[in-house]
């Protein structure tokens, strides 16, 4: 199908879906609103006719009566015509969005978040969802312009069918020129996507809070305004372009469009004058002429409008009817609970085929029951191999396996069931406490003694319960909050950068029953008692449970049953602690320079540390402040 043909049968299918009954009303009184026209033009012929033949009171009142009529029509009508519309677009409207969000949950990985060109097209597919009421506007609009449009041709034709010709084929070139236009336009939309997402952004980081201290600090307020306004004058530019055109276009097509009147009007007068037109006739044509030119130019604008909001729905429809990214299986296999082990074999990964390789050649085993920790530099690739554990995205080469069969065979939804993740970067949401923790179970949402179980877990419930509103005060200072009937809405707290890792540690102890267990950086923000407590924690929860922890706290992973050092995207070594020492490899040096740190002695110089380590090279001078 075509992605024109597409558009109109997804707008079709949004509107019969937002109210069959409502759609067929709003096109009874958009159609008959459009016959009303010519029905006045044709009762003012008559009258005026009837008035020069001299009629009687009776007859003339036979004809103005309807007249009132429809005059009242054409006052009440619009009203209820915009009504039923505004409710028609509400509902479609509503569905558009909801249809949008649920096919992108569509979406397994992470890839196309990462993808500048799918934000353009998503950014405006939510344009094109939340202007579905305008297109069916303005397709119902368009319909009604092309009745009335049919009225008076039949009307001039009546008349005189040169002029009827004449007229229409000067609405031609307009035509066409419009429909450029409207394409051009769209073009200009997708275009300047990239430059109005930079734009936003910069705006948003001017307003928001977790800029605010940075922006200030380092006084970048002036520098991103700066950034902020160049791409806001590249797409004002942009416009006036177009809109020049636009200019040139409607200018011509309005003096085209005086110029026929003009000549039709004399020739109408001159027709009467010599008795081949009766007033009325006359009166007839004004109004066929009036009305085909502003139903012709109604048309052309309207073909030109739809017409771009067609385009940009068309990325409405696209996103609408996304593929995963990932391959999905036909028939996917229920994830198994974890009996065996996971295991990576030969994996390669890269972001992107045109960057470099993070993983090369990982083959590791996570036996069940086991907990496995990957310890390496910065950059190694860690955060990677849990995000494909996570099946964020497919290895690029290799592949990965939950008890033998492949991650890419298994439901994604039933897999994602069986784990329980900390990232490094986790999410703090505007919500409220309850809210924060049950998210990593919403089954737990109304649970209030299962969220806090999970905070004890997490050593967090003291901090929570000292809150305004336990665990019902909101995290955010963002938002104004009234949670209880008869309170002041507050605009809630904040939590310290510790105490949201313990949040997010909460989030995943919900998911108790979690087969596979990935804790990125878990205790990363955490000072050295909370860090010894949450680990004391996590190794009574996770014994005998399958897990994989990621830390550069060398501590915390020594009694890990299996530690693997991931360097240069591969496995450096791997083994238990004391194994490790013994080799007396990366980890070994990795570990001696962390005690190091611990204990009374000189810390090493740079020359001691691995390469890459921070503080491995000197650091230049900064140059002299004036
Ligand atoms: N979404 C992404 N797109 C492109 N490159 C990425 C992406 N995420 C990470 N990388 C790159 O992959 C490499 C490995 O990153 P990763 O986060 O896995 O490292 P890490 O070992 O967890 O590091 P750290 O110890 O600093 O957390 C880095 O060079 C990083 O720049």
């Amino acid at each position: 199908m075509s992605s024109t043909r597409r558009s109109i049968a997804e707008a079709a299918g949004l509107v019969w879906h937002a109210g069959p009954m409502r759609a067929v009303c709003h096109a009874l009184v958009t159609f008959v609103q459009a016959a009303l026209p010519v029905a006045v033009a044709w009762l003012t012929k008559l009258v005026l006719d009837e008035l020069v033949r001299g009629a009687t009171v009776a007859e003339l009142a036979a004809l103005l009566v309807p007249l009132v009529v429809v005059g009242v029509a054409i006052a009440a009508l619009p009203q209820l015509s915009a009504y039923i519309g505004a409710e028609l677009g509400r509902r479609v409207s509503t569905y558009a969005l909801d249809r949008l969000y649920v096919a992108m949950e569509r979406i397994v990985g992470l890839g196309p978040f990462e993808t500048p060109a799918f934000l353009d097209r998503l950014r405006l597919a939510s344009q094109g969802g939340t202007m579905a009421p305008v297109f069916v506007g303005s397709a119902f609009g368009l319909a009604s312009t092309v009745l009335t449009i049919g009225g008076f041709i039949g009307s001039v034709v009546i008349l005189s069918p040169v002029m009827a010709v004449v007229v229409l084929v000067a609405g031609v070139p307009a035509l066409i020129a419009q429909i450029a236009l409207a394409r051009r336009r769209a073009k200009l939309m997708l275009e300047l996507a990239p430059v109005q997402r930079r734009e936003f952004f910069y705006s948003h980081l001017l307003g928001s809070v977790e800029a605010a201290k940075e922006v200030r600090l380092f006084g970048l307020g002036a520098f991103m305004r700066a950034r902020m306004l160049a791409e806001r004058r590249t797409a004002d530019r942009a416009h006036r372009a177009l809109e020049r055109r636009d200019l040139l276009v409607e200018g011509g097509l309005e003096l085209l469009g005086a110029l026929i009147a003009g000549g039709g009007l004399i020739w109408a007068v001159l027709a009467a004058r010599t008795g081949t037109l009766t007033v009325g006739d006359v009166s007839m044509f004004i109004a066929a002429v009036a009305g085909l030119q502003g139903g012709l130019s109604a048309l052309v604008s309207g073909i030109a409008s739809t017409h771009h909001q067609l385009l940009l729905f068309g990325h409405y429809a696209d996103i609408v009817h996304i593929e995963p990214d990932l391959p999905v299986a036909a028939d996917p296999e229920p994830t198994p609970p974890l009996r065996q082990g996971i295991e990576l074999r030969d994996v390669w990964f890269r972001y992107a085929d045109d960057l470099p390789w993070i993983l090369r050649g990982v083959t590791l085993t996570l036996p069940y029951g086991k907990a496995v920790a990957v310890v390496g530099l910065n950059g190694a690739g860690k955060s990677t191999l849990a995000k494909l554990l996570c099946r964020l995205y497919d290895p690029t080469r290799g592949s990965i396996h939950w008890d033998g069969v492949d991650l890419r065979d298994l439901d994604p939804a039933g897999l994602r069931a069986r784990l329980g993740a900390v990232f490094q970067d986790h999410m703090t949401y505007d919500f409220s406490a309850r809210d924060n923790i049950a998210v990593g179970d919403l089954r737990a949402l109304d649970d209030l003694d299962r969220i806090k179980a999970a905070a004890i877990r997490a050593g967090v419930d003291d901090a929570i319960s000292a809150l305004p509103d336990g665990y019902d005060t909101a995290l955010t200072r963002m938002f104004v909050f009234t949670l209880k009937r008869g309170k002041q809405p507050s605009t809630g707290v904040t939590l310290s950068g510790g105490q949201w890792q313990r949040v997010a540690l909460a989030r995943a102890f919900l998911r108790d029953h979690a087969d596979f267990m990935i804790l990125d950086e878990p205790s990363s923000g955490l000072d050295p008692e909370a860090e010894h407590d949450v680990h004391l924690r996590m190794r009574r929860y996770r014994a005998d449970r399958t897990s994989l922890l990621i830390s550069h706290r060398l501590n915390a992973v020594r009694e890990a049953d299996l530690i693997a050092v991931l360097a240069d995207g591969e496995i450096a070594e791997q083994g238990r602690h004391d194994e490790l020492m013994a080799a007396d490899g990366l980890y070994a040096r990795l570990f001696r320079i962390q005690a190091s740190g611990y204990q009374d002695e000189a810390v090493p110089g740079p020359g001691a540390l691995p390469d890459g380590f921070p503080g491995a090279l000197p650091l230049p001078r900064p140059p002299d402040l004036p």
